[in-house]
């Protein structure tokens, strides 16, 4: 409870000034404390383990029918796993690479536990097995036995938080903000402002984010909260629905040694509330080693050490001779233990030998421990089927809730995005000013006819290129922000898609507005109000359409990079087919479809004919272009109507706009489901030794005794090797 203790309390009241809020703040914060002293604490740890089979089960956001709130009661949740084997094929050397071999352990709640081990050990990878958050592919194979309070596959039937590396936010919102609308989004029964303030303040108290509640998370372009407090924020997003387990992948990556131990400090503070807190780490420095209640050391996907932190496993390893030197990081010396050593090729085989023996060495230990629940194969199944009536059970808001909560978000953002509004609107008006000054006041000439098709083209291309270029710039990032809300269940697509069309409708309407009311003019474009109208209109409906495109481009390739070579190229081939280069009769037939999907074109075509109806040319000779319905003729276009040019690009606008949300839907993250097997007692999974042992890459090897340890006559695998402390499945005491 240090974090709630005077000198905290007093850090944050005088952080937030003397402004009105601080008096909400101050008395939140009495209310907190009165509530800390009088209460018998947040950190409810089971007497028994959770009965699943209860009609209580928390299968929503409120499991005791209870507004929850971030102190609130945490059901305790233990996690077993046994035997977990993750492996890769690879079709063209035919061969099987392990991720994670037979891997047991347990998390209990209370505690925190860290999975350590090298880059590319597997941390990852069995965290994301343990959240069920492992990417789908149909080259992994996934195996093994997992246990949520003694019931096999029950992770539905429990509130979960992953905190992943990346933290990814709506910049423009404060981080007040952020969590409201987020507990509006996932905790929809809680409907009143003041219940709901409340809630976010104790959060903010819990997460250690008074002092910038209400600075904007920024991003790249506008700086805005640290990395230390975007990472608690992260946090406190996953805490709005008092979950049971905390998962966290590499929470203290990319921050310093002051944020990291004060994110570290926060996670600890959750375990002792009663979350179950798992997270991996590369290498943390002693005072956040110090933190760990229990470790699991991996290193290539296998146990080296699975149990309580602290000087247990220190004293587990000097039993083979490996010793902590004093003063050094406990975290460093088993990093180093664990770690092959590429200084040279004698320290890479002697390293090799040490981990192998190792590895041996606990899978030894590990194959006397029997697992600790009998699970049948009907456990199984009738637990499938209770989770998935509770999961059709689980609802959140309505759709026009929120599409109004999305709607809102999305005009924060949108609106209050100066850099990037600016930017677009110094581009919009230096390109009208380009593009006017090169057809400065066109006349009524025959070499005028050319410019004006030249110029109408030009407007056609800058405009769509501007909206595609900006839409693909930002939205595969927000795509991963919107991923992780659905895959919460914090909203569906539907209205996400519509609230953000209608959101930035009105400024992405603003910058082809400016364009053509800085151009129109100086190229002295056909001169009537109306006509400046129905220009404006066809560049603001074009550039709607090239928007939806971006959209598509972004939610059909995973990266920004990758949409902003796609993007770009795709448009270039409507730019080919838009009109003035092609003649739409002359297109070969094989291509004579992309004219007529071609936004350019149909932009093309629209300001074409607003333009050169009515138009009178100068002529001398009786072969001359005399009038604009002539022209329009050459072009091919003589015979539509603006108003068919634009129900053509609502119908592309459209097009797009439901090409992306059958792709977000397509495209939206799948997990790989664990086979479950019945317990082997520690031994390998059948299948597995059923796999030619020269395919599977240096899972089954023989074990080695190290040569490079002190000690290296003892024999790792014999039965002398005392079981030091209590191992992880006995639960670490
Ligand atoms: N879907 C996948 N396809 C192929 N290889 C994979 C896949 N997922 C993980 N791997 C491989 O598995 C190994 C373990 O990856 P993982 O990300 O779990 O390691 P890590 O210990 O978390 O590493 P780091 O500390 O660098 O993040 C790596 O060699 C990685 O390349």
């Amino acid at each position: 409870m240090a974090v709630f203790g005077g000198k905290k309390v007093h850090q944050i009241v005088t952080g937030i000034g003397t402004n009105g809020l601080a008096q909400v703040v101050v008395a939140v914060a009495f209310s907190f404390l009165v509530r800390i002293f009088s209460a018998p604490g947040p950190a409810l740890l089971p007497d028994n383990d959770y009965d699943d089979d209860d009609d209580d089960v928390p299968n929503n956001d409120s499991p005791d029918g209870e507004t929850p709130t971030p102190t609130g009661k945490v059901t305790p949740v233990t996690i077993r796993w046994n035997n977990i084997n993750c492996s890769i094929s690879d079709k063209s050397s035919n061969s099987v690479r392990f991720l994670l071999k037979n891997l047991s352990g347990e998390a209990k709640p209370g505690r925190l536990l860290a999975i350590m081990g090298p880059s590319g050990s597997g941390k990852t990878t069995l965290l994301n097995v343990l959240a069920g958050q492992l990417a789908a592919s149909p080259r992994l194979h996934l195996n093994g036995l997992l246990e949520f309070n003694g019931k096999p596959s029950s992770r539905n039937a429990y509130k979960f938080a992953y905190v992943r590396q990346e933290d990814l936010f709506f910049s423009q919102l404060t981080v007040r903000e952020t969590l409201s609308l987020a507990i509006e989004l996932q905790l929809p029964h809680i409907s009143s402002v003041e219940e709901r303030d409340e809630y976010v303040n104790n959060l903010l108290f819990k997460i250690g984010l008074v002092s910038c509640a209400d600075t904007n998370v920024g991003d790249a372009k506008v700086r805005g909260i640290s990395g230390g407090e975007k990472k608690r924020l992260s946090l406190a997003c996953e805490l709005l629905a008092s979950p049971s387990v905390i998962f966290a992948d590499e929470p203290t990556t990319g921050l310093d040694a002051f944020q990291a131990e004060k994110v570290m400090e926060t996670l600890r503070q959750l375990a002792l509330d009663g979350h179950t807190v798992i997270c991996s780490i590369h290498q943390p420095r002693g005072s956040v080693y110090s933190k760990f209640d229990d470790i699991i050391l991996l290193t290539d996907g296998s146990l080296v050490y699975a149990g309580a932190a602290g000087d247990e496993p220190l004293a587990y390893f000097s039993k083979f001779g490996y010793h902590c030197p004093d003063h050094v990081n406990p975290a460093e010396f088993l990093a180093d233990l664990i770690s092959i050593d590429y200084s040279s090729s004698d320290s890479v085989y002697s390293s090799q030998k040490r981990i192998n023996g190792l590895v041996e060495s606990f899978s030894q230990r590990q194959s006397t421990i029997i697992y600790a629940t009998p699970i049948t194969l009907d456990d199984l199944s009738k637990s499938r089927r209770r989770i998935s009536k509770r999961t059709v059970a689980k609802r959140k808001g309505g759709w026009w809730k929120q599409f109004w909560l999305l709607l809102r978000r999305a005009w924060m953002q949108a609106s209050r995005d100066a850099p990037t509004n600016k930017v677009r609107a110094r581009m919009s008006i230096a390109s009208a000013i380009i593009f006017g000054s090169v057809f400065w006041r066109m006349g009524k000439s025959q070499t005028s006819i050319q410019d004006r098709m030249g110029l109408l083209q030009v407007a056609a291309i800058n405009t769509a290129m501007a909206a595609l270029t900006k839409t693909v710039g930002v939205f595969p990032k927000e795509r991963s922000i919107v991923d992780r809300e659905r895959a919460k269940g914090s909203y569906t697509l539907g209205p996400y898609l519509f609230s953000k069309l209608l959101a930035e409708a009105p400024i992405g309407a603003a910058f082809p507005l400016m364009f053509g009311a800085v151009l129109y003019p100086m190229a002295r474009l056909h001169p009537t109000l109306m006509r400046f109208g129905k220009f404006c209109g066809i560049v603001t409906a074009e550039s709607f359409a090239a928007s939806a495109m971006g959209l598509t481009v972004g939610a059909m390739v995973p990266t920004t990079e990758a949409a902003m070579a796609v993007g770009p190229s795709l448009m270039t081939v409507f730019i080919v087919f838009g009109g003035y280069y092609v003649n739409p009769e002359n297109t070969p037939i094989i291509f004579r479809w992309i004219p007529s999907v071609s936004l350019i074109r149909w932009a093309f075509q629209g300001l074409c004919i607003n333009e050169f109806h009515g138009l009178q040319f100068d002529h001398q000779n009786s072969f001359d272009t005399q009038t604009g319905e002539q022209a329009l003729e050459r072009l091919s276009f003589g015979r539509s109507t603006i108003r068919d040019t634009l129900l053509a690009q609502n119908r592309i606008l459209l097009f797009w706009y439901c090409t992306t949300y059958l792709l977000l839907e397509k495209n939206k993250p799948k997990y790989q489901q664990l086979e479950t097997t019945p317990p082997t007692h520690g031994k390998p999974h059948l299948k597995l030794e059923e796999l030619n042992s020269e395919q599977v890459d240096q899972t089954h090897e023989a074990p080695e005794v190290s040569q490079t340890g002190p000690a290296s006559d003892e024999p790792l695998d014999s039965t002398e090797v005392d079981p030091v402390g209590s191992f992880i499945l006995e639960g670490a005491q």
